[in-house]
């Protein structure tokens, strides 16, 4: 197994990052900031921290049982180089390193996996002997919580590291937190074109406390004394001598902050928005507002299809996948506006995921070529004078990545979901329409609109693709 980190632990422990990733392409070494004056970006390490940390919160049925050994749901990001192979959660019945295997089997060889914590040492023994190259996991309490336990004796052997296992956090630049809040975040324009100041001050204040107050509880171990403790248990005793252990608490609490801002990015139901077919005199909106995830997910979606229907996934799912492509939209390399996208398909079986029978088919965001080193590409938008200066086309949009670095195909008898964070452009639409993606969810504050480089003008026009738009509830509608 190709991995030099236990000589690279001891070099790269210092305030920026906890473990060098050695097999960084040009551009992702230069993690959080660009070189021309780009707003400051997330390292591709932190992004599929945090996509692992936001996949253990992926909305589950509430009446699910327990698992029986009262492990911890965990998150997980299977990443193959440039690509994400698979986001998963675990299941009632199984570890979400247990779905990893079930799911990728073979082709987990040379993947690396980003756990939302540290898995068993069960799950452990099946992904190394797959051949993975790295797994990294959060350094907080374990899957088979040690703070579930009265008498501090661990039940499974989680110190037994192998070499495979790092712990992988860059530093946030300082401003990325401030800047996540105040970018072109489109579902907070769209509040603040319907709102007024107050409410909108208000409503944004209240997101982002709850968000925050919600991501400490569920992965930050606010006691010291017994972050360490599981520290020590779980094989990171080098992690409790100081300075490390205050700068991993300040990397994991920068990134907790992070994850809250986007999550509150996306305002959530109960302040009155969600994703509905747009004309509201077309009759009462598809997606339910209190649809469990999976029976609006799975029951009756073929038999809907082939009536060209679909309900639309509930608000909380849908929800849940805009805030993954709004965390790609932090890997973008257009210095004015980040784009992410995801998609995601409804299988007919395979319901051994926490995700149900949802699976992800790829995921992406606006960049230059991948390989290439982007300052060699023009950058200024559309107020650059000289035609060959802007960089329209040049960049890749989120969906095109979606689609290129796809790692499964698209069904003609499945439901296939795209969510990205911008209205898909003219470029895009034919590709979404060819693909075979049969619902797009997405804001159209750009819809209609023409700006010589680029235009919106055909999503409106779009047929047979069910085009959910986020915007106010229905119900918030008849109260305004
Ligand atoms: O479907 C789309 C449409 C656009 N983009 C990306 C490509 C490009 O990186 C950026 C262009 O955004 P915009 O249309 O907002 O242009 P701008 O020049 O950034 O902003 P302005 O509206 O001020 O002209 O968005 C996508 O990824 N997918």
């Amino acid at each position: 197994m190709a991995t030099t980190e236990t000589s690279q632990v001891k070099r790269n422990r210092d305030e920026s990052r906890f473990v060098c990733s050695c097999k960084c392409d040009r551009r992702d070494a230069s993690t959080q900031t660009d070189t021309k004056g780009h707003e400051p970006r997330l390292s591709r390490v932190n992004l599929f921290t945090l996509l692992s940390l936001w996949m253990e919160l992926f909305p589950r049925n509430k009446s699910q049982p327990k698992n029986a050994e009262q492990a911890k749901v965990s998150g997980l990001v299977v990443v193959q180089g440039r690509k994400v192979m698979g986001l998963h959660c675990s299941s009632a019945e199984l570890h979400v390193g247990q779905v990893a295997v079930i799911r990728h089997g073979p082709r987990l060889k040379g993947c690396d996996l980003y756990f939302s914590r540290k898995p068993c040492s069960t799950c452990m023994k099946m992904i190394v002997n797959a051949g993975v190259n790295r797994v990294s996991y959060w350094p907080g309490d374990p899957e088979l919580s040690l703070l579930l336990l009265s008498d501090g004796a661990a039940v499974d052997r989680q110190g037994q590291g192998s070499s495979q296992e790092a712990v992988e956090l860059d530093a946030i630049a300082a401003e990325l937190d401030a800047q996540v809040h105040s970018h072109r975040l489109p579902f907070l324009e769209y509040v603040a074109h319907s709102e007024s100041r107050d409410a909108r001050e208000l409503f944004d204040e209240l997101q982002r406390q709850r968000s925050l107050e919600d991501l400490t509880a569920t992965f930050f171990v606010t006691d010291e004394l017994r972050h360490q403790y599981i520290l020590r248990k779980i094989g990171l005793e080098n992690f409790c001598v100081e300075p490390y252990f205050s700068n991993l608490r300040k990397h994991m609490q920068d990134l907790i902050k992070v994850l809250a801002s986007v999550a509150s990015s996306v305002p959530d139901l109960q302040l009155g928005y969600g994703f509905y077919v747009k004309d509201l005199a077309e009759g009462p909106p598809r997606a339910s507002p209190r649809a469990s995830p999976r029976t609006s997910l799975s029951q009756g979606l073929s038999q809907d299809l082939s009536q060209g229907l679909s309900q639309g996934l509930s608000q909380d799912v849908a929800r849940h996948c805009m805030i993954q492509a709004q965390l790609l939209a932090y890997r973008t390399e257009d210095p004015k506006v980040g784009v992410g996208a995801v998609i995601w398909a409804e299988g007919k079986s395979g319901r051994c995921d926490g995700t149900g029978c949802m699976y992800l088919v790829g995921c992406g965001y606006n960049g230059y070529p991948g390989g290439s080193v982007c300052s060699a590409f023009p950058w200024m938008g559309s107020e650059e004078k000289d035609p060959r200066e802007r960089k329209y086309k040049y960049i890749i949009h989120a969906e095109q990545n979606a689609l290129i670095f796809r790692s499964a195909e698209i069904k003609e008898d499945e439901n296939t979901m795209l969510f990205v964070t911008k209205c898909p452009c003219d470029e895009c639409v034919p590709l979404i329409v060819g693909a075979g993606i049969k619902q797009v969810y997405t804001t159209d504050l750009d819809s209609g609109k023409d700006k010589g480089d680029i235009s919106y003008l055909k999503f409106v026009q779009l047929q047979g693709v069910q085009k959910f738009i986020w915007q106010k509830t229905p119900q918030a509608e008849d109260l305004s």
